[in-house]
């Protein structure tokens, strides 16, 4: 157990710090998407095993996304056939993250983001809708339901 940080960066760094020398990869994982399933966690640490440097579960967008300006007014509506619903666990080589992690200037809403600045490609596997992240409590009076 890891005291947490101020943002969910600093915690992911001070957990990422605490993991034992012998751990080659590393999965970092939302508590909040408490139903995940263990097959999606076992994908994801797959695909690094199989080589990856940083794999995320994703999900295709199902909703028409609309960029909105500051008052409200559609500024343009988005092609959702390039967009991807991000989940976790999200799985790194350990170097991979620790790089990312030491480089990471801005804040960043995963820790895939961070591996993108500094070059490195980002596999995708399926995500799973079990993996939802319980973040309103509609989430979660859906999730008391599936449990
Ligand atoms: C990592 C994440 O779950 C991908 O969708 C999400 O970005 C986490 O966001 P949060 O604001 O830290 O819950």
């Amino acid at each position: 157990m890891v005291a947490g940080g101020a943002s969910r960066q600093a915690s992911v760094a001070a957990a990422l710090a605490a993991v034992p020398a012998e751990f080659g990869i590393v999965l970092v994982h939302d508590a909040a998407r408490a139903l995940t399933p263990p097959e999606l966690v076992e994908a994801v640490a797959d695909a690094v095993r199989g080589g990856h440097g940083a794999v995320i579960p994703v999900l295709a967008v199902v909703d028409t996304i609309k960029q909105v300006d500051n008052s409200g007014v559609v500024v343009g509506t988005v092609d959702r056939s390039v967009l991807r619903a991000v989940q976790t666990p999200q799985g790194f080589r350990r170097d991979v993250l620790t790089s990312a992690h030491a480089a990471a200037v801005d804040d960043h809403t995963d820790d895939a983001g961070m591996a993108e600045k500094i070059g490195v490609p980002v596999h995708t596997v399926p995500g799973s809708e079990a993996a939802m992240k319980i973040t309103r409590p509609f989430d979660l009076a859906v999730a008391e339901l599936l449990f």
